[in-house]
């Protein structure tokens, strides 16, 4: 199989997203994610654009290792140099130069002839391959070249000693058939030897990874992309979904790649983070929605078999927790019924039937239904008739920047009022030990998320917790403007939860 290089410009192309600056340190901790996802090139940045990046590019030059680091540069001498001695501590430097070759870019923003883009060319290939064993030359704006006049450049950089020469579609305006006929074009017209054929697209027109597999079909070697498809204007082809479409239909492309896909879910997140660019919900591969199913027709065909609608499996691109089912308008009675029991809420079949009527009327007055509401519905249901099992009185604690913590609650139960304390690594240790001495009930905190609900200092705090009894998790939540408050009462309602089972076992049947 034919090996395709992912030459990943996450850290030079995405970060000319408007808006979008990273420091040196906030680069390597990408870099280092880009290393572990595996790809053949990281572009670290645009050494002479700043002094900044250039530290950044210098500094992954020297950490990351086992992959090329390169730096982009124009086709000046000073800009070569600078990139040399950035990136000259990797493993596999590399200099990206870059010179306009369109009529429009030449002769308006360069405002030089054919022939001196030609001799520049030429004279800033050489210089940069006395530099560094990788070249790659790229033909800015090559997709609105006049063809014969960009064969012209290429047969220069080739021969000045580019090992890479990349035919960007600078604007996103060519279609997916044009590009692949530009590079089929340029291997018959110019004997390229050793160097290697590059892919770079924007997504002006949303064509961007298109064009990109269409230059694969068309026998490229090497695709640039950024993650999470960020990039200048409207963003370059995203890496996620290149690597995904190769992946799941090589029937087509017969191509392989060293990624890990694995590690494709983390490196997205890490990227949004760390530049502020919010993943949209809908993006494929790594957006909250792409494996999340709202109809109901779709939800009962995923839960008798996954594949039916789902093509991707979200573990091989390393997407752990999986929201799979959403509720809303759209939803059936398979996928709710699953819900509720997933919820911890094991009801009698008239029970569900009744819940589900209450939860499609709920659904046309409401344009989301949350959780919350759910747990509302059936809570209503069963705690209606049911008396909580445990309540919280009384809540003390004592932390600060000192190790250990204390906390002493009282709680009323079946035992009637008892009063513990105990100490933890923290105050939320601290409290939810002590529920545990003063209800004597077993079970294990699984998971522990808070969050505000609304904005400000004065913000209320939201605690969701999970608590695993026998294999089953028990959901329990509280909102307060205290968050030790609602921790506290939150971890008392999901033990709440699970008790119902034995206060109240009429009610939960089946
Ligand atoms: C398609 C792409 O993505 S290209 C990469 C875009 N990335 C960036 O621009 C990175 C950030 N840029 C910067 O920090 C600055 O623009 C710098 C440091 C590179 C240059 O800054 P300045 O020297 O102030 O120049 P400025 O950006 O205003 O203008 C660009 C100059 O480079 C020239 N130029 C543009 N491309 C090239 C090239 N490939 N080779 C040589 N010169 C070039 C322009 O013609 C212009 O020259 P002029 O001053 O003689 O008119
Ligand atoms: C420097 C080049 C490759 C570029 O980013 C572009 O043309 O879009």
């Amino acid at each position: 199989m034919k090996h395709i290089q992912i030459f990943d410009t996450t850290l030079r192309d995405g970060e000319q997203s408007p808006g979008v600056s990273l420091t040196a340190g906030e680069k390597l901790e990408i870099a280092r994610q880009l290393a572990k996802l595996r790809v053949d090139v990281i572009e670290a940045g645009y050494a002479a654009a700043s002094p900044g990046d250039f530290a950044a590019v210098q500094t992954i030059a020297r950490a990351v290792k086992g992959v090329s680091v390169c730096s982009l540069a124009r086709a000046t001498e000073n800009d070569i140099l600078r990139a040399y001695e950035a990136c000259s501590p990797s493993d596999a430097p590399c200099i990206h130069l870059f010179l306009a070759t369109s009529d429009v870019h030449m002769q308006h923003k360069l405002r030089m002839t054919r022939d001196q883009v030609l001799q520049q060319i030429d004279s800033a290939v050489r210089f940069a391959r006395t530099k560094v064993p990788f070249v790659e030359f790229s033909a800015e704006d090559s997709g609105r070249t006049d063809f014969d006049f960009l064969v012209q450049a290429v047969k220069t950089a080739v021969s000045a000693g580019a090992t890479v020469i990349n035919l960007p579609d600078t604007v996103g305006y060519l279609l997916p058939q044009e590009y692949a006929q530009r590079f089929i074009r340029m291997r018959e017209q110019v004997e390229l030897g050793s160097a290697l054929l590059s892919a770079h697209c924007h997504d002006d027109l949303g064509l961007a990874v298109a064009n990109t597999l269409a230059a694969i079909s068309a026998g490229v070697d090497q695709v640039e992309v950024t993650m999470n498809g960020i990039g200048e204007r409207a963003g370059n082809a995203s890496l996620e979904e290149v690597a995904v479409a190769l992946a799941l239909r090589a029937d087509m492309y017969g191509v392989d790649t060293k990624l890990e896909l694995s590690q494709i879910a983390r490196t997205s997140k890490l990227v949004s983070r760390l530049t502020g660019m919010v993943v949209p919900g809908n993006k494929a591969v790594v957006g909250a929605n792409a494996f999340a199913h709202e109809s109901g027709i779709h939800q009962d065909g995923v839960l008798k078999e996954r594949t039916t609608y789902e093509i991707i499996d979200p573990q091989v691109v390393g997407v752990v927790e999986n929201k799979q089912l959403v509720l809303g308008k759209h939803s059936g009675r398979h996928a709710f019924f699953k819900h509720v029991e997933e919820l911890g809420y094991v009801l009698s079949d008239q029970d569900l039937q009744n819940l589900f009527m209450r939860f499609k009327e709920l659904c046309d007055k409401k344009k989301q239904v949350t959780e919350e509401d759910i747990l509302a519905l059936v809570d209503e249901r069963v705690y209606g008739e049911a008396q909580h099992t445990y309540t919280l009185d009384y809540l003390h604690v004592s932390c600060g920047n000192q190790p250990l913590s204390t906390a002493t609650v009282r709680v009323t139960g079946p035992q009637g009022v008892r009063e513990e304390a105990a100490v933890g690594n923290g105050p939320v240790e601290a409290i939810y030990r002590a529920i545990d001495r003063a209800t004597g009930e077993e079970v294990e905190l699984a998971t522990y998320q808070i969050s505000s609900v609304t904005p400000g200092q004065d913000a209320l705090g939201e605690v969701r917790v999970q608590v695993r009894v026998n294999h089953r998790l028990f959901t329990g939540r509280h909102v307060a403007s205290d968050v030790l408050d609602a921790s506290a009462r939150a971890y008392i309602d999901a033990i709440n939860r699970y008790t119902i089972m034995r206060v109240a076992p009429a009610l939960l049947v089946k």
